[in-house]
């Protein structure tokens, strides 16, 4: 099953165009053999999609794919109906990528936040409203003036977001978004897009107990192709499945009495 509906109020007005409508996707490095290939997936408003498989499974590069950092060796993206081009700015979509060195420049954090709204030609006044916003719903508003290259790296992460969020995209994609949080944050992070009002969210994530919490969907992207798609419990409590493919049932999954021979 490839459609799931987390929230019917929303998909209840008949929206049937895809959030990401992907056909035939391919991505190789010259001489190397397929990272991606030909993959075809449609992801829907409503969902919560977690990407899970082994390193270097392609997770990265099918997100640099989306959002047009890189070009397709073939295949096609549409992002509600319309190409997405390699290097064309689309407000629709937010990225949230792993390193936060790359995303946080400015010399504060409020700067930083604001950079995103500022660059798509907001006026000054909508610019503040939207970075307040964004302060009030990731709570950082304590870390406002300080300078971002400070920061530990769950207060860059969490302000990466806040950053990201200020664009109000529809469809936003998090590259492996708890690495390095302590609980406290991994468990303010889950909050946060629990309660988030996008369309859609990508999660790539090796942290399998975090995509089961938040993810209505899961795709599992191995060898260049999805391996399966579906449920999130039912996909990764298929102890085989995921053995085969680097990756271990989740603990929460095991059965009470397994997890008692187990010891
Ligand atoms: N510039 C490059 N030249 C050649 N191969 C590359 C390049 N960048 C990435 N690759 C290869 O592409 C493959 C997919 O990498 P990618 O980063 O998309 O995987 P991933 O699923 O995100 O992995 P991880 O879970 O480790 O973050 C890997 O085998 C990687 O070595």
């Amino acid at each position: 099953m490839s459609h799931h509906n987390l929230n019917p109020k929303t998909s209840s007005h008949g929206s049937t165009v895809p959030v990401l409508d992907i056909s035939e996707l391919s991505f190789y490095y010259p001489g190397r053999p397929p990272v991606l290939e030909k993959i075809n997936l449609k992801i829907w408003q409503g969902e919560r999609v977690g990407i899970i498989g082994p390193n270097g499974a392609g997770k990265t590069t099918f997100f640099m794919l989306n959002c047009g950092v890189i070009k397709p060796s073939s295949g096609r993206v549409l992002l509600y109906d319309k190409p997405v081009k390699t290097g064309e700015f689309r407000p629709e979509l937010g990225m949230m990528f792993q390193n936060q060195d790359d995303q946080l420049f400015c010399p504060s954090v409020k700067d930083d936040v604001a950079f995103g709204p500022t660059n798509m030609g907001l006026d000054k006044r909508e610019v503040e409203a939207r970075v307040q916003e964004a302060f009030t719903a990731i709570g950082i508003e304590e870390l406002a003036e300080r300078p971002p290259h400070q920061l530990s790296g769950g207060e860059k992460r969490l302000v990466a977001l806040a950053g990201v969020l200020a664009m109000r995209p529809k469809l936003v994609i998090y590259d492996e978004p708890t690495s390095n949080l302590d609980l406290r944050y991994r468990r303010r992070l889950i909050n946060i897009l629990n309660v988030s009002a996008q369309d859609a969210m990508l999660i790539a994530s090796h942290d399998l107990e975090f995509v089961l919490e938040v993810c209505s969907r899961v795709i599992l992207l191995d060898n260049g192709a999805v391996i399966a798609d579906g449920n999130p419990s039912d996909i990764m409590s298929d102890a085989a499945l995921m053995n085969k493919h680097g990756l271990e049932k989740p603990h929460s999954l095991v059965p009470h009495m397994e997890k008692h021979h187990a010891q």
